[in-house]
């Protein structure tokens, strides 16, 4: 059965003065990958906030067949790795215990049996179970981002939404996240991912979303890269300051 796993229309988002979103309708059919490209600061963050409910909204959103806001939507079938997790640098816990957070919702601080072995597969998934017992203060930029994806991960969602994975992250944990990412897209993961360069994930990508101003300017399938950047050899380690002015319009041209 053909299902919509997220759907919005006419979404609009106003924060204070700031009217960061708007006219934003789209479809993500269940089990493919869309990702959300766009210059600095065009809304690519908060678009996928404004889909997981953060942002008070006009239009309507639905996840997984439900309305935001409402009490429909079953958080466990949703997974969500925010951008620059490096800010997980200064929480004094295991590995461990970060991915476990990932099985609390609601307000029941209490995890359900089993935990331990799922937290413990999540991070086998990405690598990282011989870790599972060091603090994350102590892990790359590239080993923070896995440990965030392993959580997002855990509770085996259905839907998954990325804010940047790749950003400040090294080869090694480009190619498990890659990796990782491949595996749940050929068991049937929805994936909403926003990159500055569709990089290692452009075999997975059906549709791409391009935003500025928070407005989608284009839509299509996966467009060109920039020349050279999907060249396997090139490093996409950039620095965060300097890593978007890869990102050109221009990329897009013949591809949307
Ligand atoms: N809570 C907020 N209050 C006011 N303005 C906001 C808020 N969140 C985002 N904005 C503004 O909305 C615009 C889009 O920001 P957003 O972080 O979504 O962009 P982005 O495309 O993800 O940028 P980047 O590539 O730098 O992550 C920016 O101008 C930002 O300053």
């Amino acid at each position: 059965m053909h299902v919509t796993a997220v759907s919005l229309r006419d979404v609009g988002v106003q924060v204070g003065s700031a009217k960061i979103l708007s006219d934003i309708s789209l479809d993500i059919a269940d089990g493919t990958t869309m990702a959300i490209l766009g210059p600095n600061g065009s809304g690519k963050s908060s678009l996928i906030r404004a889909m997981l409910g953060i942002y008070p909204h006009t239009g309507e959103i639905s996840l997984l067949g439900q309305t935001l806001p409402g009490r429909g939507v079953d958080w466990r079938r949703i997974g969500y790795a925010p951008q620059r997790p490096t800010s997980t640098a200064g929480v004094p816990a295991t590995a461990l215990e970060v991915v476990s957070s990932g099985l609390l919702y609601g307000r029941s601080f209490r995890f359900g049996a089993g935990y331990r072995d799922k937290a413990m597969a999540a991070l086998e998934g990405v690598g990282l179970a011989h870790r599972a017992h060091q603090s994350v203060q102590t892990f790359s930029g590239g080993q923070q981002q896995r440990v965030m994806l392993a959580r997002a991960l855990v509770s085996n969602p259905s839907l998954l939404f990325l804010d940047e994975p790749f950003s400040g992250v090294d080869k090694t944990s480009r190619e498990m996240i890659t990796e990782t990412l491949t595996a749940k897209h050929h068991e049937g993961l929805t994936i909403v991912v926003v990159l500055h360069e569709l990089q290692n994930l452009r075999p997975l990508i059906d549709h791409t979303v391009v935003i500025e101003h928070g407005r989608i300017i284009h839509r299509g399938d996966a467009p060109r890269v920039a020349p050279g950047h999907d060249d396997p050899q090139h490093d996409h380690d950039h620095e965060h300051a300097d890593e978007y002015t890869s990102f050109r319009t221009p990329d897009l041209e013949g591809g949307l």
